[in-house]
Formats: C-alpha cells, structure tokens, sequence
C-alpha cells in the first residue's frame, strides 16, 4: 500500500470517532488528470475495523429509531446546510479525485443538498396506514419500522449524491449506516461523512469504514448484522453481493449497468436530438450508468444527424475538469481509461467504423492523465461488443435502422433495461416507445441522463435487482411493515 506523506490522511469514522485502521495502512488516491498527484490517503481497513463499525452500528439503533421523524429530519437539515456551506471545497475534491468537470462537481453537491433536504422533510410525512377492520371494535393499521444496520457500497462516479440518497433515507426511517465508498472516491466520501459529524449525528448512526472492496464491501454483505445492503456499481460485483446477502437472509438492493439507447425518429427536432446525444453521451466522460451508449437513428435523416453530430462533437475541449473551459474531463482512473481503450480496439477489430476519435488528445499538459478523446462509432450492429458491453467512457455507437418499430426492438436487445429515450414529434411512436421499451426511466424528448430526486429511480432487467431508489420508493426498502392490530 502506498502512502504519500505530503498529501493528508483520512481517518475511518467508527462510533464517533476518527480512527486509524488496525491495519496501519492506507491506500493513495491518485488525480486521474495527473496521475502523480495524491489526493490524499485513506485506511486500508480490516475485517476487525468493520466488525467495530458494524457493532457500533447495531448498538446506535436502539436510540436512534426512538428519536421522532422530526428529530432525525432536523439533523438531515443541519447535514444539508453543511454540506451548502462546504460545497466549494467538496466539489473541488471530488474533481480533483474522480476527474469530473466542476461545474458538475457543483451540480453533483447541489443534489445531495437537496436530496438531504428532501428526506429531512420524510422525517413528518406518514409511517403508515388505517386500514378497516372486520372487527368493528378494533383498530388495525400499518406502521413501518427500521430495518437495523444498513451496508452502504457505493461506486466512484457520483460519489456525493449516491451515498447520500442512499444514506439519507436509511437514517430519516431509524436505521444506522456502515458506509464503504469507492476506493477511487473516498476522501470526497470522507468530506461528505464530515458534514454528518458537524451535524451532531449521534455516535454509531453513520460509520465509515474504507478499503477494498473484496474486503470491506463482501464483509457487509456476508455480515449477519448487516440488515441489509444497498449496492451501486458493476453487474458482477453487484450480482454477487446479492447472492450473499439472500444466503444469510438479508435485505438488499442493486444498482447496476446500462447500455441505454437514444432512438432518433425521422419526424424529430434533429438538433435537439444531436444535443442529447452528446450531452447524454458524453458529459461525466460516459461515466454514468444512464448515459446514451447506442444512438439508433431513422435512414432517412441518418446522414443529417451524423453530419450535425460530427460538427458539434469537434467543439468538445477535453481537459482537466478544474479549467473553466473544459467540457470533458479524464476518464476517472488508470483502470477505466484502459477499458475505453480496450472497446475501441474490439469496436475496430469487429468491423465497426471508427469516425471520431479513439486516441488521446495530444496537448502537453494532458500527458500526465487519463484523459481519452469523445469517440463515436458508425456501422455498429447488435450482435457487436460495443453494442451489448457497458463502456462507462465517451463512446458512442451509430446504429441505422428504417422504422420506429425497429429502433425499439434494437432498444431492447441487449441484457441492460435501466434508461431509454425517444426524440419524435409523433405520438404514435412516442406512445408505443413507453409500452414497448424495456427501460426503467422511459425519456421523451430528453437525455437518458438525468434523474431526478423525488422520482423512483431504478431499471428493468440486469440494470438493477427490481427495486426502485430514491423518492418515496425508497421507503420500500429501507422500512419493513407492522400490522398492528388493537381490541380495546
Ligand atoms: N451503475 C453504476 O453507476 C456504475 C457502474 N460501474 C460499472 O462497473 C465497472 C467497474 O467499475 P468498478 O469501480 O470496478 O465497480 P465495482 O462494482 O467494482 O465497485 C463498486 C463498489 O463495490 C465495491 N466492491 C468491489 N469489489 C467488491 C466485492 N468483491 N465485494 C463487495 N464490494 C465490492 C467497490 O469497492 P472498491 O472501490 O474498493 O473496489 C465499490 O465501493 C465500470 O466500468 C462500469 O461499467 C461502475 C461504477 C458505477
Ligand atoms: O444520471 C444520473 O443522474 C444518475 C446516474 C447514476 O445513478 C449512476 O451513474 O450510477
């Protein structure tokens, strides 16, 4: 494990308290525009390190679900109000450590302010229902109760506002939290966890625990006093972390890939289309599980699009995301940047034709990151890996067809079902888009990209493990329901 002593140490956060791991040792966490800078070092963590966490959480829980909804949500509101504060410098972080451009960085941080705001807000909306007896002398209703300790694994790419609507709705519904972020993204995390100390969040309510993942998160997931587990990252990592918690009897949720489609109809507004394109394709560098990765268009205006496409593609400065003029930044680490590489070459090998892109821009001061060029394939068909794969980098592939009804059997002809979007003037196509797609955010009109806080976010198919996330959805998952029952 490589420490650098220049650049600060970040502590675990366990029972109130940061702390050093009883491994002693940390992991670096490299700028990925400039892969000799350290972010800053985080606990390389044990099992031992986790147990504590896990015990603190478990203990914490008895006192924490016994504060009124009103009393949590008043914390989560001191938690946003720090997090506004110490945006600047959080956003900065997280650019500097996972490469997304600021003024997404902002964004990002924006959300998990409003996020925290909305689920605060949860903390004195209803718990549960009366529901009529048969017995007229009784009174039956519904209550949902906490779970217990919540695993909280979250992926490097949004690295605030996935464990914040994630952890946010976990603590207002009385549960308490051990939080495993990225490795790629964990001294943000620990900036975020911070804002939850700051907050006066009891002792053991929220823990952080860093390290590797076949450690720390297969820990949480093998745990049998880890209630349940909420997942965003690969398929694999995630289809595994399912199967061990169903082993032992858990609770868990799973957000994982996309290869989501953009279908452009003839009847279309064709600059609208080739905006979402490139914005649901490329902003993030491709780095988000409902960026557009297929862009299926109609033959008859298909040489128009590309052509706009092409133009508007060209005026992309990628660069390091902390200069204004950057529209895209590095992909995030040595790991992804060598998969983007990696889908060009099986894109080439397997006859797709390669017209923009596939190399690294050559600028001096880009010598030292991760940085790739926005790529975009023509001639790409369904039998294709770069047509089935998930990229998670600026990859766009073009597929023709001659209908709607076609676009949207393609649409569906991949394993993933998360994000799908149609641009079209018609209703007829629009309408069969909604009955037909097999996408859990269905967009008209719109980006793939794109979620909103209040809404159930969550896909069909491999993309997730049928849940739905944030908004009300997420009461389903962090609560379980009573049927109390009361004869006077
Ligand atoms: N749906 C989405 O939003 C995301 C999808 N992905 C997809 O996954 C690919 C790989 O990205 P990667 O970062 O490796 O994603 P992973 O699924 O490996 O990582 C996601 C989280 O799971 C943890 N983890 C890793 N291995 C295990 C394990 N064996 N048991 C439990 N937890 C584990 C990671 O920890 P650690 O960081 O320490 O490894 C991280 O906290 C990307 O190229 C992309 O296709 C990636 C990120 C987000
Ligand atoms: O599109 C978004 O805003 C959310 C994307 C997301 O959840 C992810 O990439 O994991």
């Amino acid at each position: 494990m490589s420490t650098n002593v220049a650049a600060k140490t970040y502590m675990n956060y366990v029972n109130g308290v940061w702390k050093e791991s009883t491994s002693n040792e940390t992991i670096a966490s490299y700028n990925p525009a400039n892969k000799h800078e350290v972010v800053g070092n985080v606990q390389n963590s044990t099992r031992e390190d986790l147990e504590e966490a896990i015990q603190a959480a478990k203990q914490a829980e008895k006192s924490w679900k016994k504060l009124s909804g009103a009393e949590r949500g008043n914390i989560l509101f001191s938690v946003a109000n720090i997090l506004e504060n110490n945006l600047d410098e959080i956003a900065e972080t997280m650019t500097n450590e996972m490469g997304k451009t600021l003024p997404e960085a902002k964004g990002e941080t924006a959300r998990g302010v409003a996020i925290l705001r909305y689920y605060a807000g949860e903390g004195m909306r209803k718990v549960g229902d009366v529901i009529p007896s048969t017995d007229s002398s009784a009174l039956m209703f519904s209550k949902r109760v906490p779970l217990g300790v919540v695993g909280v694994i979250t992926p490097w790419n949004f690295p605030v506002a996935i464990p914040i609507w994630k952890m946010a709705p976990a603590l207002i519904y009385g549960n308490t939290v051990v939080f495993k972020p990225a490795t790629e993204a964990a001294v943000t995390a620990a900036k975020v966890v911070e804002c939850f100390e700051k907050a006066g969040v009891p002792e053991g309510v929220i823990n952080l625990v860093t390290g590797k993942g076949s450690v720390i998160g297969q820990g949480l997931a093998d745990h049998s006093d880890v209630n349940a587990v909420t997942f965003t990252g690969s398929n694999q990592v995630g289809k595994n972390i399912g199967s061990s918690v169903a082993a032992r009897g858990g609770k868990y949720q799973l957000e994982m890939g996309g290869k989501n489609p953009i279908i452009v109809a003839e009847d279309c507004d064709i600059d609208l289309a080739v905006d979402a394109a490139i914005s649901g394709g490329l902003k993030s560098t491709g780095q988000k599980c409902t960026c557009s990765s297929r862009v299926i268009v109609q033959s008859s205006i298909y040489d128009t699009f590309k052509e706009r496409l092409l133009q508007k593609v060209a005026e992309i400065k990628v660069g390091n995301g902390l200069d204004s003029d950057t529209w895209m930044g590095p992909c995030a680490s040595e790991g992804q940047y060598n998969t983007v590489r990696k889908y060009v070459q099986i894109g080439i090998e397997e006859g797709a034709q390669l017209i923009y892109g596939g190399d690294e821009p050559q600028s001096d001061g880009l010598r030292n990151g991760y940085f790739v060029n926005p790529t975009i394939f023509e001639g790409v068909t369904s039998s294709m890996t770069i047509a089935q794969e998930e990229i998670f980098g600026p990859v766009l592939a073009l597929m023709k067809v001659d209908t709607v009804e076609e676009a949207i059997d393609l649409a569906n002809d991949v394993e993933y079902g998360l994000s799908a979007s149609i641009f079209s003037k018609n209703i007829d196509s629009i309408l069969s888009f909604i009955d037909d797609i097999e996408a859990g955010l269905v967009r008209i009109n719109s980006e793939t990209a794109g979620v909103e806080l209040q809404a159930p976010f969550g896909g069909m198919k491999a993309s997730s493990s049928h849940s739905r996330e944030q908004g009300e959805a997420a009461k389903e998952f962090f609560t379980t329901v009573k049927t109390v029952f009361v004869k006077g």
